[in-house]
């Protein structure tokens, strides 16, 4: 998880405000970071609002504070729907050419800057974003018996803490980081940096979540190869996509109690995963709403138009597959709702289970170290035109305002497959060190 807001926060002064490096924010993966900033400068509207507004302003603050301070109406929250509706397909509203073109180009004509798009049915799903979607995914007894196992374990989840300028910020919901050994869970702990800092709570993957891995592993590489077959150009992988064999061996699992409980705009980090990552998200308990949106790219510092975002109905039971455009061209969140539908076993919470594939090559023994001697992160430029789509090794503190690291940032060269250059020969890999 790397999204974070609090709602019991300090104000930051408009000193420190000043001192934001607007440039690395605005390329920042995190819109969290910026509403958090303009939340302080804000105080009187609500998050909701706030985002609204800081979508419709291409994610700029400045731009988007400014519409707030001209706005003298007070603005209510925009009404959510309950999660409840049902839509069968957009077929009969528009219809998608299959011309090998990636699905995504489509969504230009079906969102409009501000405005939201529900999706229910899987063929729309995989039509306007990167994700395809299952619904009744599992077996009712192995999604129940699943769903409460993670209600029990949910009693150990925790929001994650870090300090964002003189404050300590907040995850709006609880998780935990699973592995599927015992001995991975303890190189987890040890060796794993995020954000700067080692997990502290790495837990061991549980029985049920294992076997249900297996099925998960099946379903999400056949949703992989349909959607090269149907939406990639030529029907072939795309450029730094994996050629092997999708196999989970690692898993968030975020709990979501209420509708209140939420995560933020984020991009999921690629330094453990490689480039063009797929991950399988289940989803137990109570129905959310899952919001993406592209991400545009600023063409000599102005951003293009933006689009709206798309809310895709998440149902108990149902596996979402956030497919390899996804982290790097996309950003996601689960957005607050104003109500939610109890579930009968869950009550009010939402269990989901990231399932996700940590590259063994890419374990911090072999990545690169920034000069405070931290393992570097990867990272894909999402937004300057002239360099999306390149990968990087940086400092992982240039993408966490208010942190003091270094400046080390190297492009970062990765085979057709993915793979980094020590990817063949890695165990000899002589750069690294404690090896
Ligand atoms: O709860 C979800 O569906 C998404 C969670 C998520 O974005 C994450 O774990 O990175
Ligand atoms: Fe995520």
């Amino acid at each position: 998880m790397e999204a974070f807001i609090s709602r019991k926060r300090r104000k930051l002064s408009a000193d420190t405000v000043a001192k934001t490096r607007v440039v690395e924010l605005d390329e920042a993966e995190s819109t969290d970071y910026k509403l958090a900033i303009l939340e302080s400068l804000h105080p009187g509207h609500s998050q909701e609002v706030l985002l609204d507004y800081l979508l419709a302003y291409d994610g700029s603050i400045e731009r988007a504070g400014e519409a707030l301070l001209e706005s003298t109406r007070v603005v209510s929250p925009q009404k959510r729907p309950a999660v409840t509706g049902y839509q069968s397909s957009l077929a009969s509203f528009a219809k998608q050419p299959m011309d090998g073109s990636v699905a995504t180009t489509s969504k230009k004509q079906m969102t409009k800057k501000g405005k939201t798009l529900h999706l229910y049915a899987p063929e729309d799903v995989e039509t306007h974003t990167p994700c395809s979607i299952v619904h009744n995914f599992l077996d009712p007894d192995v999604a129940a018996a699943l769903l409460r196992e993670l209600l029990d374990e949910a009693k150990q989840f925790r929001t994650e803490t870090f300090q964002l300028f003189e404050r300590t910020v907040e995850s709006p919901h609880t998780f935990r980081f699973y592995v599927d050994s015992l001995d991975e869970a303890e190189e987890q702990k040890t060796k794993y940096m995020y954000n700067g800092s080692l997990m502290a709570d790495v837990a061991q993957t549980t029985p049920e979540m294992l076997k249900v891995s297996r099925i998960v592993r099946e379903a999400v590489n056949k949703e992989i190869a349909r959607r090269v077959r149907r939406f990639y150009a030529d029907g072939k992988k795309l450029k730094f996509q994996s050629s092997d064999d999708w196999q989970p061996n690692a898993s968030f699992v975020n709990c979501y109690d209420g509708g209140k409980e939420s995560v933020g705009y984020h991009s999921d980090q690629l330094t453990y995963l490689g480039p063009r990552a797929v991950i399988g998200s289940l989803s137990l308990g109570v129905a959310r709403e899952f919001r993406v949106r592209q991400i545009v790219p600023n063409v000599d510092g102005a951003a293009a138009d933006t689009q709206g975002q798309i809310a895709i109905h998440l149902p108990h039971n149902s596996l979402l597959v956030m497919h390899a455009e996804m982290q790097e061209e996309w950003k996601h969140s689960v957005a607050p709702a104003q109500t939610v539908d109890a579930h009968p076993v869950a009550g009010n919470k939402r269990l989901n289970v990231t399932y996700r594939c940590y590259k063994e090559y890419l374990h911090p023994k072999y990545t690169p170290k920034c000069k405070c001697g931290v393992s570097a992160v990867l990272r894909c430029v999402q937004k300057r035109a002239a360099t999306r789509g390149r990968y990087m090794w940086m400092c992982h503190s240039n993408y966490t305002p208010g942190q003091t690291g270094c400046s080390y940032f190297d492009w970062a060269a990765f085979d057709e497959d993915g793979k980094p250059p020590w990817a063949e020969d890695y165990r000899t890999n002589v750069n690294v060190p404690n090896f």
